[in-house]
């Protein structure tokens, strides 16, 4: 599961020393835009310390490096790749073209210091028009990909829209990764919600995000980590419910009926099959387990 992403700055020794102690499923470690640019080398240093020394021991590593048009990006692989996170999340994708250019070249690290090709996975991070209006051929792009990242905040800057809390303007960039993603049999996940010290906005935002379809959320303090993996955890309620579709279907079959009634809803063929994700979501908590 990698339910709640925490952002943490590449070149914040203080943070990254604590960031597997709080909660998060998965932890991005940045070396785009949290870091300025005089500070580059600095971050890729500690970030490959980081991973060397294997603090993390909970949550899943990705680090996001810098974007393709930039002249980080090479260094950036260079970098962390011998010390093999479980992702990279190259920054302001645009086109598929980008991926593949990138896939070529952490294949030639990756053979140059003695990792297995395809080793390290890709989580492209869309955040610009381009991206979206791409987002299927992206996803397609290369083999390495686990799923798509939404960046609401870049976006709607290059969008010429203004970012609300409601997300009236990103809701289209939303459904197209969704829907862009699934199509390709891969996940969804979702764009930090930025305001540090508003509770009820990131639980809103984040059940906005799991309706349409995300199965994670980006967060970008640890104040909001909790509320997103609660809110992207099927609650007891949910799996009850779940279980007693699948009972009623099963009761159905029996007297031959693909349509049935349980407390005064239809029940069949998709509303089972949404049952069976919340099922398998719980089978994956009980297990424990990360998955691609
Ligand atoms: C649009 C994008 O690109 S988002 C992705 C890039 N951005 C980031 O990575 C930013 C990550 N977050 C941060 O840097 C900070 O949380 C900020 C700047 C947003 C807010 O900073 P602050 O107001 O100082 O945060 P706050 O007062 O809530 O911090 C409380 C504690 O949590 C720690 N903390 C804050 N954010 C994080 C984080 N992302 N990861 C780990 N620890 C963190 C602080 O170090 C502090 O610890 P301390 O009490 O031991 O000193
Ligand atoms: O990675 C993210 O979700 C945050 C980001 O860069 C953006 O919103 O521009
Ligand atoms: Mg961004």
């Amino acid at each position: 599961m990698r339910r709640t992403m925490l952002f943490l700055p590449g070149n914040a020794p203080n943070m990254l020393i604590n960031g597997d102690m709080l909660g998060a499923d998965s932890v991005i470690l940045d070396l785009e835009d949290s870091v300025d640019p005089g500070q580059k080398d600095a971050a890729r240093a500690l970030v490959r310390n980081v991973l060397n020394q294997k603090l993390y021991r909970k949550s899943e590593v990705i680090v996001r490096i810098n974007p393709l048009d930039s002249e980080f990006w090479r260094e950036d692989i260079e970098a962390v790749v011998p010390s093999r996170p479980s992702l990279l999340m190259p920054s302001k994708v645009g086109r598929a073209e980008d991926i593949r250019e990138l896939d070529v070249f952490i294949t030639q690290v990756e053979q140059k210091c003695g990792v297995k090709t395809g080793t390290i996975g890709l989580l492209p991070l869309l955040e610009t028009a381009e991206g979206i209006e791409n987002a299927r051929e992206i996803a397609l792009s290369s083999q390495r990909i686990v799923g798509l990242f939404l960046g609401g905040e870049d976006l709607t800057a290059d969008l010429h829209a203004r970012r609300t809390k409601e997300g009236g303007e990103i809701f289209y960039a939303r459904s197209r990764i969704v829907c862009a993603a699934r199509a390709c049999r891969i996940e969804a996940y979702d764009t930090p919600f930025t305001d540090v010290n508003d509770e009820e906005g990131v639980r809103r935002d984040a059940q906005l995000a799991r309706d349409l379809g995300f199965i994670g959320k980006a967060a970008i303090s640890p104040r909001h980590v909790d509320i997103i993996n609660e809110v992207f955890t099927p609650s007891e309620a949910e799996i009850d419910y779940a279980h007693q579709i699948l009972e009623a279907i099963a009761e159905g079959g029996r007297l031959g009926k693909g349509a049935v009634s349980l407390h005064g809803k239809m029940i069949d063929a998709p509303v089972v099959k949404r049952a069976m994700q919340i099922v398998e979501m719980e089978n994956a908590m009980a297990g424990g387990g990360l998955v691609d």
